[in-house]
Parts: C-alpha cells; structure tokens; sequence
C-alpha cells in the first residue's frame, strides 16, 4: 500500500510528539520527586521543630512551677532592705536565747542567716519560728565543737547563698557550777574546746570566704564575768576573759583584709544559761546591786549592738570588748 505525503509527516510529528512527551514526563517525574523530597524534609523539619517546643512545654510545666517555688523561697528575703541586704551571717548557737535573738535582728536587717545549734528539733523550731516572720534562714544542725561539723556549717552556708560576710559566736557551755578547785580537767577542755576554741576556728573557716567578698565582720559574744568574774562559774568565766584577748590577738591581723573583730560582754540575761544564776534569787538581788544593775538583760537588747558591729557604720570599729550589761561597769 502506497503511503500518501501527508501520511508520512503524521509519523513524523507522531514520533516526535511520543519523544517529546516522555521527555516532559520525566521532567515531571522528576519535578514531583524533587517537591516530594523538599516537604518530606520541611515535615522533619517541622516535627523536629515540635518536639523541641513540646519538649520546652513539658520542662515548663514540670519545672516552673518548682523554680517559682525555689525563687520565692529566695526572695522574700532578699526583698528585705535594711543595712544588711544580701549579706550572709553564720551565727552559732542560735536556736534559743542570745543567739536566736541576733539572729533574728540581722535577718530583720537583710541579712541571709545560718541558725545552729545541736539539735534537730530545736534548729527546726527555731527555722520555724523565724521562717514564719518572713525572714531569710536555714538550719544547720552541728556541734560546733566539733572540727568536722565546723566545716559542714560553713560549707552548708556556701551552699546555700555562696559566701559568708558575718560570723557571730554566740555558742557557750557551762559544766562546772561550785569551787574552781573541784573542777576537773575534763571541765576544762570542754568550756575551752567550744567557748574559745571553736570561736577561733570558726573564725579562721570563715576568713577566706570573707576576703573573697571583699570583707566582712566577726563578733564574739562573751560575758560581764569575763571582766567581774564570778568565782562560782571559774573555768567559765575565764573562757569568757579569753575571748578578750581573742579579739585584740585576730582584729589587727584581719585589718589589711578589710575584716573586723569585735567583742561583746553582755550581763546576766533571761535565758536558760542565764537560769543557773537566775533561778538562785538571793544570788541573782546580791549581782544586780554589786553591779548597780536595775533589771535583768533580754535576749532583744543585743540583736541591734550585734547589728551595728556588723554595720558600714561601725566599719572604722575593730579589736574592741563592748559591754552592754544595764549599767554594769567591767572592771578589768
Ligand atoms: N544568759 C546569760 O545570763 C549570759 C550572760 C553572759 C554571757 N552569756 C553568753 O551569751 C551567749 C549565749 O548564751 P544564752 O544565754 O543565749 O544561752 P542559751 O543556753 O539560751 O543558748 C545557747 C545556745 O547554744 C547552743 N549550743 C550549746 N553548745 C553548742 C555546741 N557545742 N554547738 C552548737 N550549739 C551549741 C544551745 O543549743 C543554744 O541554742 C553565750 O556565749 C554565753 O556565754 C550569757
């Protein structure tokens, strides 16, 4: 059969067309895997995206409710304004009497404290009690007699707020009551071990971490029988005549290093210390008038001296025994 012309360049345009459409169509093939890869990758993109949020979500609700919680508990105290605003004190035997109510003054005036004592359950009342007046404390449970809890306290302090500018000792014991003749060498090195001794290495812990702040204050609480001893109270009394010379031994060390040493006698005082004395009424009438004294101290009439001694104000005071005993005059 003969083709006609026209057949022929149907063929033609027929072969090219077929040539033409499979080209086209592998463009196309390839344009559609190109675009398929292009949003399987823009989908992994976005679960990768998702998963971040969604794991940033899940951290937010676990979390933030707790870091909330932990910054409360941080700034109602740093919120506190007052001379002693964001400083740190360690004050040493303070869950009851003299101690507790320093305590609660330099807190009152800003400061961050660290409440001591031996034990748990009064460390928690006192925490408690402190807690519930809105100011900034934690409890630390030791015996500060002790080398290795002496340590813990001031490493539970760093811990806790990453330095120490105060130390108040305020720690005391009082085994002997009678003629220093029948006080025993044990006597001794226990009023020693924790009234002087534990004083000095307490300071000497502190030191450093004062220097790194760029000062600080150490204040020693003693007593007016350190000056006026008592002789019922002997090895007391003297331990407490040693903090005297404690003071004028570490203040010029500790001058070039920006840190002062002070040291407070206070007098007869309604604590359960001060009960031996005070539960004795004829004893208790005899020291009032020997020491012209018209009433018995409180644990509050010491906080503010304490607080001032710690202060910028008292910052040109360093090596001094201040006495604040009603009037009672030391006669050292
Ligand atoms: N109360 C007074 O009449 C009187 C008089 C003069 C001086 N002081 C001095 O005042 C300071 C405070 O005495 P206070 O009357 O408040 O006594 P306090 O008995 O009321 O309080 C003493 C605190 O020290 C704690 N403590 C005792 N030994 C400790 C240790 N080894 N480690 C840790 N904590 C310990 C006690 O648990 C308590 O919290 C003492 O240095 C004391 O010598 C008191």
């Amino acid at each position: 059969m003969r083709r006609t012309p026209d057949q022929g360049n149907d063929r033609e345009v027929l072969g090219s067309l077929t040539v033409g459409g499979s080209v086209f169509f592998l463009i196309l093939k390839r344009y559609q895997e190109t675009r398929l890869t292009i949003l399987r990758r823009r989908e992994k993109r976005m679960m990768c995206s998702w998963a971040r949020v969604s794991r940033f979500l899940r951290v937010l609700v676990c979390r933030a409710p707790l870091c909330v919680a932990m910054q409360m508990s941080r700034t109602s105290a740093t919120q506190r304004d007052g001379p002693h605003k964001d400083k740190v004190a360690i004050v040493t035997g303070s869950s009851q009497g003299i101690g507790l109510a320093i305590a609660r003054r330099l807190a009152e005036d800003g400061a961050h404290v660290v409440v001591n004592s031996r034990k748990k359950v009064n460390v928690d009342r006192a925490v408690k009690e402190l807690k519930a007046e809105n100011l900034s404390v934690l409890g630390v449970v030791c015996n500060v007699g002790k080398e290795e809890d002496q340590q813990r306290l001031v490493t539970r302090a760093l811990e806790w707020q990453g330095g120490i500018d105060y130390l108040i000792s305020s720690v005391a014991v009082n085994p002997f009551v009678g003629n220093i003749l029948d006080s025993t060498a044990e006597m001794w090195d226990k009023i020693f071990e924790v009234n002087v001794k534990s004083m000095f290495l307490m300071a000497k812990l502190s030191v450093p971490h004062m220097q790194k702040r760029g000062g600080g204050s150490i204040v020693f609480i003693s007593s007016l029988t350190g000056y006026n001893p008592l002789p019922i109270i002997g090895p007391y009394a003297v331990s407490k005549t040693a903090l005297f010379g404690l003071t004028k031994v570490l203040a010029p060390t500790l001058t070039p290093m920006n840190i002062r040493v002070n040291c407070l006698a206070v007098g007869l005082t309604r604590t359960n210390f001060g009960n031996v004395i005070l539960k004795d009424e004829a004893l208790t009438d005899f020291l009032m008038k020997a020491n012209n004294v018209v009433r018995v101290g409180e644990p509050k009439d010491y906080g503010g001296v304490v607080s001032f001694l710690c202060s910028s104000d008292a910052s040109y005071i360093t090596g001094e025994n201040i006495v604040a005993a009603g009037g009672a005059i030391s006669r050292l």
